[in-house]
């Protein structure tokens, strides 16, 4: 969905591992930003584009190196602000006739503290006690800043760490201001915008409007299906487009029978009864539980659920005639889908993703969110009027416990887990701590054991506990939960549910593990 209503910035992407953040630094000061890889801006599509201001972002390379990345050069005639963040700088310097070095022992990775040397517009609010903290991540640095630029900050290995060309607005730093070790960042980012011009204008109340609108528009009398699973995001995506297109709307919630407890009655419940929407609650469980018996390869098993998903979906699309398939991307998936290395990374695991169902089912695609991040796509929902208990969600994948069942699926064994996987949701919510944590569930292992409950035998699964904090579910750590809290939930695990006689926590972080156990 394109819309230019909005003050609108760019952020041309160099390949920094951080470049997301600059992104979502920007949208909480209510600013409209897109990321874009430098080898598909031109000057055509800055112009198309028409950003109030330009970010560049650090990256990996060195512009030093013959063919290393470089800025459209005309993008230093536009008149427009400009903002370059390490290698951004780097790259600004070198097009405007400084120069950058490699090494010569003046690499600073981590902490790193500047010191004033001017005061300047984008540096209100810092320096109040003396030197101020960032976060730098460099080999190469600036040697002699291009006409035009002075410097306003040093640091002990980086002697142009904050550079300007006051007159035509552009901005220069060595470290990052985006991330969160450099305490005071946003600051300089709120400083920038405001000097660029930018009103704030970025709302979840004018997205959604506009969002209706170019839903409207993009759709128009044709028929629409959207995979509905009760997550956050195909929720928020599915209220969006039942505002904008009523009963041209029907949703598909597929149950796989590998859902928790309660979850497809809650669904139903939730947007058939409480939303009227037309709801298609295709119990599909013979379907997959059939397929994937005595399937125990994690990616055998992925992929035999992403199918048939495509299948159902397409099951139920026909009769309907619906030309248009609905879901809830987010922004990170189309960052990642478009990375600045195109290179082939590793397959760690294959994301059920409906990325295989436009082609298969011919049915173009709305994707209502596809600019939004997670607390963004939380903000539209409350927006919308959708209650916290669902806006809050943990993640769910789509997969469902069959990731969480490393091994064989047996009907049995998925119902033991629901039922420890409810315990263990429970005392989370009476601790106070949902909110607190990113996800949590139980896996069920593979592995049964010896226990004595009654003076009796027992030979019972054991299961693991998994919760972890994250920002976006790329990396991950584990909850530090209390003693008293894991003693108490493993005591009710074992007695309220038969068939798991023990209990472990995972103390894993991402990297090196995953969140989910598949
Ligand atoms: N059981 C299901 N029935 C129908 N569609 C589903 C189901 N599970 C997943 N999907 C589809 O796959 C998409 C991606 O799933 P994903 O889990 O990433 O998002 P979500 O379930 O909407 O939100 P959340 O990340 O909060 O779980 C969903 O937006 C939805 O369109
Ligand atoms: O919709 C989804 N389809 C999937 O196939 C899938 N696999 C993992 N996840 C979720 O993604 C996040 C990261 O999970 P991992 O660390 O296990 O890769 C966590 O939030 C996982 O629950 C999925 N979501
Ligand atoms: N983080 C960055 O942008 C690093 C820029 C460049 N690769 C350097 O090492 O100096
Ligand atoms: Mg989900």
């Amino acid at each position: 969905m394109t819309d230019i209503s909005h003050d609108r910035l760019l952020i041309i992407d160099f390949g920094s591992q951080v470049t997301q953040l600059i992104a979502r630094r920007l949208r909480e000061l209510n600013v409209y930003c897109e990321i874009h890889p430098y080898n598909s801006v031109d000057e055509a599509f800055i112009s198309g584009f028409a950003p109030r201001a330009v970010i560049l972002s650090g990256g990996p390379d060195s512009v030093t190196r013959d063919g290393s990345p470089r800025a459209p050069q005309k993008l230093f005639e536009m008149g427009i602000p400009l903002l370059g963040i390490c290698y951004g700088q780097q790259v600004m310097m070198h097009q405007l006739g400084g120069t950058v070095d490699s090494g010569h022992g003046t690499a600073e990775f981590g902490r790193a503290f500047v010191t004033p040397q001017n005061s300047l517009n984008i540096l209100e609010g810092w320096f109040n006690d003396g030197d101020e903290q960032v976060w730098m991540s460099h080999g190469d640095h600036v040697s002699k800043i291009a006409d035009g630029f002075e410097v306003y900050g040093t640091s002990p290995n980086a002697p142009y760490a904050i550079t300007a060309d006051v007159a035509r607005n552009f901005y220069a730093v060595q470290f990052h201001p985006e991330v969160h070790h450099t305490p005071n960042g946003s600051k300089l980012y709120e400083n920038f915008v405001k000097l660029a011009g930018f009103t704030g204008d970025w709302t979840m109340g004018a997205y959604r409007e506009q969002a209706i609108a170019a839903i409207r528009e993009q759709v128009g009398d044709e028929q629409v299906i959207c995979g509905l699973s009760g997550g956050v995001d195909s929720s928020v995506a599915a209220v969006l487009l039942h505002e904008a297109i009523g009963d041209q709307l029907t949703c598909v919630f597929v149950d796989h029978g590998l859902l928790r407890m309660g979850e497809a009655e809650e669904v139903v419940t939730m947007f058939r009864d409480h939303y009227n929407m037309k709801l298609i609650h295709a119990n599909e469980q013979e379907l997959f539980l059939g397929e994937l018996d005595g399937q125990s390869d994690p990616e055998t098993k992925r992929k035999i659920i992403g199918k048939l998903f495509i299948d159902v979906f397409d099951k139920y699309a026909r009769p309907i005639g619906a030309k248009f398939l609905a879901q809830g991307t987010l922004y990170p998936d189309v960052i990642e889908s478009v990375s600045f290395s195109g290179g082939p990374s590793v397959t760690i695991k294959s994301h059920h993703n409906v990325g295989g169902l436009p082609e298969k089912m011919d049915m173009a695609l709305v994707e209502p969110l596809r600019e939004l991040f997670k607390d963004e796509v939380r903000d539209l929902g409350r927006e919308l009027g959708l209650p916290d208990s669902f806006v809050g969600r943990h993640p769910f994948p789509g997969p469902g416990l069959a990731i969480r069942c490393p091994g064989e699926i047996t009907r049995p064994k998925l119902e033991i887990l629901r039922k420890a996987d409810a315990v263990y949701i429970d005392q989370i919510r009476k601790h106070g701590l949902y909110d607190d944590i990113w996800q949590a569930f139980v896996a069920i292992l593979p592995v049964r054991t010896v226990g004595v409950m009654g003076d009796g035998r027992t030979y019972d699964y054991a299961c693991a506990l998994r919760a972890v904090t994250s920002v976006d579910g790329m990396t991950a750590d584990y909850f530090p939960f209390s003693h008293e809290f894991l003693g108490e939930t493993a005591t009710r695990i074992i007695n309220e549910v038969e068939g798991i006689n023990r209990v472990t926590y995972d103390i894993t972080s991402k990297p090196p593990g995953t969140i989910e156990w598949e």
